[in-house]
């Protein structure tokens, strides 16, 4: 059985995806892209250190709005699984830290979609300085509240479990 079926990673991968945030606690998310062009990722970090998070966003979940997150450095090898029907989004923990990911359908900008990443519903705990801003893009400071969301993500059944 293929390496990632055994860890119940059902997806192909057709993009590899690599981003470079220069200063500490550039925050980029929470991203996703709607159906039909929904995107499974499998995330690592390659040079330095982040808090990456997933986020339920699936219609009638039982865990709609809930969160998990993990940090995932060179050091430690860890990667999370973001399947379709989850936002995604992760803060750098230190300068110059390379984040690289796989992504089982291409890049649509016409379904890219995003939350808020501060959205207090949601209440991300995320793992910086007290009174530390992150740095956003301009599109991350606008983006809409879960409140304000009607996702087009059913649920499949599947729970959201804690990490292991
Ligand atoms: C994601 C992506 C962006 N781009 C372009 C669009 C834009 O000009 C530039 C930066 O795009 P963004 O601001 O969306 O980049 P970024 O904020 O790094 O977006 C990423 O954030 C993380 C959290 C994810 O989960 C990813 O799926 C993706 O949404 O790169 C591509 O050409 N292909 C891609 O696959």
């Amino acid at each position: 059985m293929p390496a990632f079926e055994k860890l119940s990673i059902p997806c192909t991968f057709v993009q590899d995806n690599h981003s470079l945030s220069v200063p500490a606690f550039t925050l980029r998310g929470l991203h996703f892209q709607t159906p039909p062009r929904g995107q499974d990722k499998l995330v690592r970090c390659v040079r330095g250190a982040i808090f990456d998070v997933a986020v339920d966003i699936r219609k009638g979940s039982p865990t709609y709005g809930q969160w998990v997150g993990a940090e995932l450095s060179a050091e430690n090898g860890h990667q999370l699984f973001i399947p379709i029907g989850f936002a995604h989004g992760f803060v750098t923990l230190e300068d110059n830290c390379e984040v690289s990911y796989k992504c089982s359908d291409t890049y649509a900008p016409e379904n890219d979609g995003g939350i808020r990443w501060d959205d207090p519903a949601i209440g991300i705990d995320w793992p910086m300085p007290a009174g530390t801003a992150p740095e956003l893009s301009p599109k991350d400071a606008v983006q809409p509240l879960l409140a304000d969301f009607d996702s087009p993500f059913p649920y499949d059944g599947r729970p959201l479990a804690p990490l292991a």
